[in-house]
């Protein structure tokens, strides 16, 4: 019998998600206000099989392939450990990823490291560690790096090269194009140059060529175009240092569905066009097909996240707008301050079917832009008290979370199979306060 639809709206909850009795939704066989009542508000649900069936989803569209999570999306131990058993490598962008990704038992193998700014202390606890392979991102990283030489392990790198493709849902996050801090040029030659260089230390093993186009990419287009662009640099490569690199990183940047009618970027057919693209493309050069590396954040983590708020107070603007205001807002959820994102809301553990009203659905935090949601249809009769859940909450908010105000950032609970566990408690005023030293 096929599910009865958990959301009349349509919006992307977990392929999990039943209608439970007097308006519940259950995700992992968990009702979300039993997790709201066990735990409080505001509260971040992860379904477990949600990430992991995602992980596979990309390991099994890109077989040849290492697909690596990308941790900036939202990492803790329990994540780790799913992204472990899943066969994934960990993308890393600081050493507070990397500590916490090799404390809960990651392979260091499998990381990489990235960023614009490795601190010195970052590079020697990678190479300290032995994490795979490290992605070089400026010219002064290089003798960094040379420097420290580990003795029969030459460092793996990769070169992140910009292909001056711009893709993304905010120019915030388009990265893959000249004009903003991260890679190397190709037209001006600085990725050339670094390449020279980085193929003259002995201590470093250039295994292949990156570039990050941007966040939230719902079509293959942009990553085709990069391939033309970065395939051509490997055959210049290849002509001018008689070399042939192994390795192609296209970064991460897989969209997802965050509103009905959202075009999300299929695995499957992204693999499909991808392969043809790239085969093509290297037979025409001449070169051996390089083994692919993906860093997908948001298309595994993101809808496996659901965020719980408790209606707080229902008010009417002056001119008719009606405002539901919450117990979280932008310190967990910054996207829609920043990037003006937009979300679906519903509200579980009451009904559903009576008449609805417009809301936007605010924050409590001092300021107007506050706001989680603009424009949610809700029931006319909200109240305080009420419930409300947000889907597709399990990227870049809270790994984005900050302490204004001193709200303290949420918990966040883990659902599988039924059952329901506590991954991360609720931040406390006395753990804010254990750090201050003096005054
Ligand atoms: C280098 C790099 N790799 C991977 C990602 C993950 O991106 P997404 O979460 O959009 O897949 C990012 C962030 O956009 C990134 O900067
Ligand atoms: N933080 C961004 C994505 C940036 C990804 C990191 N390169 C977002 O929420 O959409």
């Amino acid at each position: 019998m096929p599910a009865a639809d958990p959301d009349p709206l349509g919006s992307p909850w977990p392929a999990s998600a039943r209608p439970g009795p007097n308006g519940d939704l259950l995700i992992g066989g968990v009702g979300l206000a039993e997790a709201a009542d066990r735990f409080g508000t505001p509260l971040y649900v992860l379904d477990e099989q949600e990430f992991r069936s995602r992980a596979r989803a990309f390991r099994r569209a890109l077989p040849t392939a290492e697909v690596f999570y990308a941790a900036k999306a939202f990492l803790c131990s329990a994540v780790v450990d799913w992204a472990a058993d899943e066969g994934l490598g960990l993308d890393v962008c600081s050493a507070g990823e990397l500590r916490l990704a090799a404390a809960a038992g990651f392979p260091p193998e499998r990381i990489l490291l990235h960023g614009n700014a490795k601190t010195p202390e970052e590079l020697r606890l990678a190479r300290r560690l032995r994490v795979g392979r490290i992605v070089v991102d400026g010219a002064a990283e290089i003798p960094r790096l040379a420097a420290l030489a580990v003795a029969d392990a030459p460092q793996r790198v990769l070169v992140r090269v910009l292909p001056g493709v711009a893709a993304g849902h905010h120019r915030a996050v388009r990265t893959g194009v000249d004009g903003q801090k991260f890679g190397f040029r190709i037209a001006g030659g600085d990725a050339a140059d670094a390449v020279a260089r980085i193929l003259g230390q002995p201590g470093l093993r250039l295994t292949g060529l990156h570039c990050h186009l941007g966040s939230q990419i719902t079509e293959a287009g942009p990553y085709l175009a990069a391939v033309d662009r970065l395939v051509g640099l490997l055959a210049e490569i290849r002509d001018r240092h008689g070399v042939e690199l192994p390795e192609l990183d296209l970064g991460g940047g897989y969209g997802v569905r965050y509103l009905a009618g959202d075009a999300e970027l299929d695995p499957d057919r992204f693999a499909a066009e991808l392969t043809a693209r790239l085969a093509a493309r290297c037979a025409e050069h001449g070169l051996a097909v390089p083994r692919l590396l993906v860093e997908p954040g948001r298309a595994i983590a993101a809808p496996a996240g659901v965020a719980l708020y408790r209606v707080l107070s229902v008010k009417r603007g002056t001119d008719g707008r009606a405002f539901a205001a919450v117990d979280g807002g932008m310190s967990d959820n910054p996207r829609p301050a920043l990037y003006g994102s937009a979300y679906q809301v519903r509200t579980v553990g009451r009904p559903t079917d009576g008449p609805t009203a417009t809301f936007d659905v605010v924050g409590r935090h001092c300021e107007a832009g506050d706001v989680l949601v603009h424009g949610a249809t809700l029931p006319a009769d909200l109240r305080p008290g009420d419930l409300l859940a947000v889907p597709v909450a399990g990227a870049y908010q809270l790994s984005m979370a900050s302490g204004y105000n001193l709200v303290g950032r949420p918990p966040v609970a883990a659902v599988r199979e039924g059952r329901l566990r506590l991954l991360i408690r609720r931040e406390t005023v006395e753990d804010l306060r254990a750090r201050e030293v003096g005054r």
